[in-house]
């Protein structure tokens, strides 16, 4: 697919902010404003993104309008999120901002200067007039995560893998880097699901998926490929230090101790990897990590083998 070029995009954001008189220019002075007037612009200016990065920027930009500021940190770690905006100073005064009882984040303002109880106050108005946005935005997040992993293992699903496969096929070849795959495929499980039952089966599913995020790098480059079959993606990584994480992989699965009534059930993974050639699409590269796989099962499972 070709990305939309940059003269085709509208910015619907900026264009909203634009009718709404905020150019957005950051090096113009911005024009002092008083707490009313603050507090009513920012309620129109923060609903016109659903990025909580970019509400948050905009929020810290506008606040200096009335309180300066040198900086403003915002972190919401089971969202992923950590903001540092401006650059850090002794002084802070830090915020828990919770709505109805949810928690949406941590958030410090930062400054050389002390705050006085006045800037205070008139900080805390303000954030009210964050926390809808802010929510809003936390949802949208989750919304857009959620539909871009696969629920039963937390690994990136279809989706995510071709969006993922396709932006490092690019940068590979931007930057002269290696790239290499890894499809690999649990041996036998259909008859794990028949001798043990399909509850059984996802659990020892969701226990490789937490194995080979337990033994990589970059857990974000894990997918689920298909049912039994996932996709390991290994930027920067050749063809030989792929095969040497295949085959770790492989070993982890090995030793998982997975047990049905007390009885340990043996799982092992078979595995194929490609690595990119010169001027090869993501599609090739995918297709020969595929054949690859096909020929580890047909030479007996629980075994890696290297496309060609
Ligand atoms: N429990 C469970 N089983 C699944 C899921 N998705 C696919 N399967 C099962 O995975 C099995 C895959 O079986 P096959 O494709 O025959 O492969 P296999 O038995 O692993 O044999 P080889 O790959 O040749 O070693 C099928 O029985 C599917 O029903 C799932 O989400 N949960």
């Amino acid at each position: 697919m070709v990305p939309p070029s940059q003269s085709n995009t509208i910015d619907f954001d900026a264009a909203k902010l634009q009718r709404l008189g905020f150019t957005g220019s950051r090096n113009l002075p911005l024009k002092p404003a008083s707490l009313v007037e603050l507090r009513h612009q920012l309620s129109l200016q923060l609903q016109t993104s659903l990025d909580a990065e970019r509400i948050l920027n905009l929020f810290f930009r506008e606040v200096q309008r009335l309180v300066p500021l040198d900086a403003l940190a915002f972190q919401h770690p089971s969202h992923d999120l950590r903001l540092e905006l401006g650059e850090r100073a002794p002084h802070s005064a830090g915020y828990r901002l919770s709505h109805e009882g949810e928690y949406l984040g941590e958030l410090i303002f930062r400054r050389k200067q002390r705050f006085s109880e006045e800037e205070l106050i008139q900080l805390e108005s303000l954030l009210a007039s964050l926390l809808f946005p802010l929510r809003n935005a936390l949802l949208y997040r989750t919304a857009l995560q959620s539909a871009l992993r696969d629920p039963l293992t937390d690994t990136g699903n279809r989706i995510a893998m071709d969006q993922v496969l396709q932006r490092e096929v690019d940068l590979a070849r931007r930057n002269l880097q290696p790239l290499s795959l890894l499809m690999l495929d649990i041996d036998h499980f259909k008859s794990i699901n028949d001798n043990h039952g399909h509850a059984l089966g996802d659990e020892v599913l969701k226990a490789v998926a937490q194995t080979l995020k337990n033994q990589l790098r970059n857990i974000d480059m894990v997918f689920r490929y298909g049912g039994e079959e996932f996709l390991v993606i290994l930027s920067g990584t050749n063809r030989e230090g792929a095969a040497l994480v295949g085959e770790r992989l492989r070993f982890a699965v090995m030793e998982l101790q997975c047990l049905d009534a007390g009885r340990h059930i043996d799982v092992s993974i078979s595995l194929g990897c490609s690595s990119l050639l010169p001027g090869e699409s993501g599609e090739s590269l995918l297709r020969r990590a595929d054949n690859a796989l096909f020929v580890a099962k047909r030479e007996g499972r629980n075994r890696l083998s290297m496309a060609g």
